[in-house]
C-alpha cells in the first residue's frame, strides 16, 4: 500500500498549551481513516496540519514523501468538508458544484460532464436547478461533498460533516460516504467524537486522547484488543477492575481467581481487567463464579442492560434474558470475555459506567447529607 500522508513527531502548542505531543501517523491510498476521540483531544488540529490551515511547532508533514509543511492549503491535492458546509446560497445545486471547476477555467463541456458525475455520486441527479436553500440538511451536505470532490483531490478531509443531521440522516449519510469513499478511491480523512461512526465507517480508527495517539488500528482490532483502558472504555461500554496477575493464564479480582487467555505479565502484577458488557453471562446464583443483586434493567430494544452490584462494584451486563431489580444472580466470565491490560497512567480515570455510577451514588449520598 502506498503511504500518501505521512505526519512524524508532530508537536503542536496554542498558547503554550499543547494540543499534539509527538504525534506519528501515516495515511495510506484509498484509505478510509477515522480520527477519534473526545472534545478538544487534538483531531480537529491534526486536519487542519494535513489540509496546511496550520503548521506544526515541531516534526514534518510528508505528502508523498515529500515536506509540505509551507505548502499552503491551495496547493495542496487535498480538500475539505466542514461540519458547516458553506455552500453559496444564491447559485443552485449545478452551479454550487461547479463552482470550483469554473474556478480553474475547465472548458464547459467537460464541466458538465464532471458535474453530472458527481451528483450521481451524491444521489443528487436530477437536482442541478435546485436552490440549494431548499434542500434538506442531508442533501445539503452532498452537495458539499460532491463539490468538494469534483476537482479530484487525492484526499478528502472531512471534519465532523454528519454532526448536524438528527440520527436517522446521519446513518443514512455514513452508507453513503463510505460507498462514495469506494467507488472514487479517493483517501478519506474523517473526523468524529462519536466511536459508532469511526468503528461503523472506518479501514482504519485512530484512537486519540489530550493530543496523543492512543491506537492505532482495524475497527475490529480496536474493539477487541484495546491497548489500554483508555481505548477499552472509550470505545464502547466496559467494565474495568482492578486486578492481579498471579501467572499466565491466572488472574484474581473480585475476590476470585479466574483463568484467561493471557500471558507474559509476569507474577502477581496489579494489571487492568477490561470486561465487556455483552460477555458477561447471567446465571442462576448459585452457578455464579460471582455474585450480586440486580440494581437496574433498561430495555434497548434488542437486549437488556442491567447494572449488577458485586460487592460495591457495579457491572454492566448485556443480555436478552430478563432478569428483576433487586433479584440477586449469579455472573460467569468465560476466559475469552476477561482482556487483562497494563496498569497505564490512563488506569483509573477514566470512568467507566462503574466508577461512573459510583461517583453519583457518592455524590448524592453527599448532597443527601448536605440537605439534612
Ligand atoms: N487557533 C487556536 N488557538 C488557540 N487554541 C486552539 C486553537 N485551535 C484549537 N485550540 C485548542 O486546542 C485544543 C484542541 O482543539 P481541537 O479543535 O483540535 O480538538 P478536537 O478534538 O477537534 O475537538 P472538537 O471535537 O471539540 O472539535 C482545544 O483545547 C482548543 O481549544
Amino acid at each position: 500500500m502506498k503511504k500518501i500522508i505521512e505526519l512524524k513527531n508532530i508537536t503542536k502548542a496554542f498558547d503554550g498549551e499543547p494540543v499534539l505531543q509527538n504525534v506519528n501517523l501515516d495515511i495510506y491510498d484509498n484509505e478510509f481513516i477515522t480520527l477519534l476521540g473526545p472534545s478538544g483531544c487534538g483531531k480537529t488540529t491534526m486536519l487542519r496540519l494535513i489540509g496546511g490551515f496550520e503548521t506544526p511547532d515541531e516534526g514534518d508533514v510528508l505528502f508523498l514523501g515529500k515536506k509540505i509543511n509551507d505548502v499552503p492549503p491551495y496547493k495542496r491535492n487535498v480538500n475539505t468538508v466542514f461540519q458547516k458546509y458553506a455552500l453559496f446560497p444564491h447559485l443552485n445545486v449545478f452551479e454550487n458544484v461547479a463552482f470550483p471547476l469554473r474556478e480553474k477555467k475547465v472548458p464547459k463541456g467537460e464541466i458538465e460532464a464532471k458535474v453530472h458525475e458527481m451528483l450521481s455520486l451524491v444521489a443528487l441527479s436530477g437536482f442541478e436547478n435546485r436552490a440549494v436553500t431548499r434542500l434538506s440538511g442531508g442533501q445539503q451536505q452532498r452537495v458539499a461533498i460532491a463539490r468538494a470532490l469534483v476537482a479530484r483531490p487525492q484526499v478528502l478531509l472531512l471534519d465532523e460533516p454528519l454532526g448536524a443531521l438528527d440520527l436517522k440522516l446521519r446513518k443514512d449519510m455514513q452508507v453513503e460516504l463510505k460507498k462514495i469513499q469506494k467507488q472514487t478511491g479517493i483517501t478519506f480523512v474523517f473526523v468524529t467524537h462519536d466511536q459508532e461512526e469511526a468503528l461503523s465507517m472506518s479501514d482504519t480508527v485512530v484512537v486519540m486522547s489530550e493530543g496523543k495517539i492512543h491506537q492505532i488500528g482495524t475497527p475490529i482490532d480496536i474493539y477487541n484488543e484495546p491497548q489500554n483502558a483508555f481505548v477499552a472504555d472509550f470505545i464502547g461500554e466496559s467494565n474495568i477492575l482492578d486486578g492481579t496477575m498471579l501467572e499466565d493464564y491466572k488472574v484474581s479480582f473480585s475476590g476470585q481467581t479466574f483463568p484467561c487467555l493471557d500471558k507474559d505479565f509476569g507474577r502477581n502484577v496489579p494489571v487492568d481487567v477490561v470486561v465487556r458488557p455483552e460477555d458477561v453471562d447471567i446465571v442462576p446464583l448459585e452457578q455464579g463464579q460471582l455474585t450480586g443483586v440486580v440494581t437496574s434493567v433498561t430495555f434497548m430494544g434488542v437486549h437488556y442492560e442491567i447494572i449488577v452490584d458485586v460487592g460495591g462494584f457495579k457491572w454492566m451486563v448485556q443480555t436478552t434474558d430478563f432478569v428483576d431489580v433487586d433479584e440477586h444472580i449469579g455472573i460467569v466470565l468465560e476466559p475469552d470475555a476477561i482482556h487483562i491490560m497494563k496498569k497505564s497512567e490512563y488506569s483509573n480515570r477514566y470512568g467507566d459506567y462503574s466508577s461512573f455510577s459510583n461517583e453519583l451514588e457518592e455524590l448524592s449520598e453527599i448532597a443527601e447529607e448536605e440537605a439534612e
